[in-house]
C-alpha cells in the first residue's frame, strides 16, 4: 500500500509517512434512502491518521459524523467509498469472521458505559474473555491487575447499581483493555459524568496511553475533553474534517469558524458582554482600541503588557481573557483596551510582533 504523507507532527515538517494505527483514506458514507426520508451524506472524504501510541480527539457538534467515523473503525458500519485501515487491515473489505478477529483487537468504552447489571465488576470486566474462551485461571490473571490499574480492586464483587457514574466507567474501561487492544474507541465516554469525574478518567486514559502505549481514538463534543488529554484533534463538521493538527497549535490558532466556536469559552476568545455591546468598527476619538493579544508557550509568563504600557507611555486596561496551560504548554488570550489614536495602535502592533505575540483588532469603544 502507498501510505500518503500527512503532517502528523510525527516527523520534521511532514515529510515523514505516519506510522498510523488507524487510517481513514478517503472515506464517504451514505446512509441510503428510507421512505419519507432523503438519503443522508454522514461522511466525506476523510482522510485521517491515528498516529500509533497517541491520542486522537475528533470533535464535533450533534450530527457532524463523530459517531458514524467510530463505527466505521470497528466494522459496525461499512464506507459508501474509501478504506479504514486498523494496523494495516481494511477492515472494510473484511468478511463477518474476519471482522470478529479484528474487533477483539478494538477496545471501546461508551457514554453510558454499556455494563451488564447482573454482572459484579468483576463478572462484567471478564465478559469478553469468557467469549473468547479464556480459562477461569487465566481470565483471573488478566482481569485482576486491570481491577488495580483501574482503581477497583476492592469493588470486584460489586454491582453496577452498587457504582457512581465514575466507578461504572472504570469498569467499561477494564472490559475493554481485557483483550489486549491495539486501540481504544472511546464514544462520549465522559459525557454523562461531572466535570471532576470527567477529569479522573482522562487522567486515568492518560496514563493508560502512556503505560500501555495504547492508540486511542476518541469522539467527543467537549473542548475540556480535548485539551485534557488528546494529543492531535480533528474537528468535523458537515461530514467533513474542518481542521486537523497539534492541540496546542489548534487551540491557540484556531483556522476555522467551527473550531473557534468550540473555542469560544475555553481560551477567553469570548469578549466580556460588557466590551462586545459597546464594540464599534471606527476609533472613537478619546476611546480604545481592543485588542486581543495572544500568548504562546514561553511568552505565556512574560510581562509582556506591563512593559508596553512603560515603552509606550500609555495605560493597557485588560477587559478579559484567560491565562492556562494546553497540552501542558502555557497560553494565554487577553482582550485589552488601548488609547485610540492611530500612531499607539501602529507602535502598540509593531511592539508585539517584534516579540512574537498573535494580535488582532477586535474594535473600538468610546
Ligand atoms: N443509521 C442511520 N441511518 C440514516 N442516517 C443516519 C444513521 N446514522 C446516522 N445518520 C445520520 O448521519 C449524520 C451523522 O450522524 P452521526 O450519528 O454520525 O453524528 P454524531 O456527530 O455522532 O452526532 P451525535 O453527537 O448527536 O451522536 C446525521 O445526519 C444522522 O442523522
Amino acid at each position: 500500500m502507498n501510505a500518503p504523507v500527512i503532517n502528523a507532527g510525527a516527523g520534521p515538517s511532514g515529510t515523514t509517512p505516519v506510522d498510523a494505527l488507524v487510517r481513514f483514506q478517503g472515506v464517504t458514507k451514505t446512509y441510503p434512502a428510507r421512505r419519507g426520508s432523503a438519503a443522508v451524506e454522514a461522511l466525506a472524504g476523510i482522510d485521517l491518521a491515528v498516529p500509533r501510541g497517541s491520542i486522537l480527539g475528533v470533535i464535533g457538534r450533534s450530527g457532524a459524523g463523530k459517531s458514524t467515523l467510530i463505527r466505521l473503525v470497528n466494522g459496525l458500519e461499512r464506507p459508501t467509498h474509501g478504506s479504514v485501515f486498523v494496523d494495516g487491515v481494511d477492515v472494510a473489505a473484511l468478511a463477518e469472521a474476519e471482522l470478529r478477529e479484528v474487533r477483539r483487537s478494538i477496545g471501546m468504552i461508551f457514554q453510558h458505559f454499556n455494563l451488564l447489571s447482573s454482572r459484579t465488576v468483576y463478572g462484567n470486566a471478564a465478559l469478553p474473555l469468557e467469549i473468547a474462551g479464556l480459562r477461569p485461571a487465566e481470565i483471573r490473571a488478566r482481569v485482576e491487575p486491570l481491577l488495580d490499574l483501574v482503581g477497583l480492586a476492592d469493588k470486584r464483587d460489586r454491582y453496577p447499581a452498587e457504582l457512581s457514574g465514575g466507578q461504572k466507567q472504570r469498569v467499561g474501561i477494564a472490559r475493554a483493555l481485557a483483550t489486549k487492544p491495539k486501540v481504544l474507541l472511546s464514544d462520549e465516554a465522559t459525557s454523562a459524568l461531572d466535570p471532576e469525574t470527567t477529569r479522573s478518567i482522562l487522567d486515568l486514559l492518560g496514563t493508560i496511553n502512556r503505560e500501555l502505549g495504547l492508540t486511542i481514538l476518541l469522539i467527543t463534543h467537549e473542548m475540556v475533553v480535548i485539551r485534557g488529554i488528546a494529543h492531535r484533534v480533528a474537528v468535523i463538521d458537515g461530514g467533513r474534517i474542518v481542521e486537523e493538527g497539534d492541540v496546542f497549535d489548534i487551540f491557540t490558532r484556531p483556522q476555522n469558524a467551527t473550531t473557534r466556536s468550540f473555542l469560544a469559552d475555553e481560551t477567553g476568545r469570548n469578549l466580556p458582554a460588557f466590551v462586545a455591546g459597546r464594540l464599534r468598527p471606527e476609533p472613537v476619538a478619546g476611546g480604545q482600541t481592543v485588542l486581543r493579544i495572544v500568548f504562546r508557550g514561553p511568552f505565556a509568563t512574560h510581562p509582556v503588557l506591563s512593559q508596553l504600557s512603560r515603552a509606550l507611555g500609555i495605560d493597557v486596561n485588560i477587559l478579559g481573557g484567560a491565562v492556562d496551560a494546553i497540552a501542558g504548554r502555557p497560553f494565554g488570550a487577553l482582550v485589552v483596551g488601548i488609547p485610540s489614536e492611530a500612531a499607539v495602535l501602529a507602535r502598540t502592533l509593531s511592539f508585539l510582533a517584534e516579540r512574537g505575540l498573535d494580535r488582532e483588532v477586535i474594535g473600538h469603544v468610546a
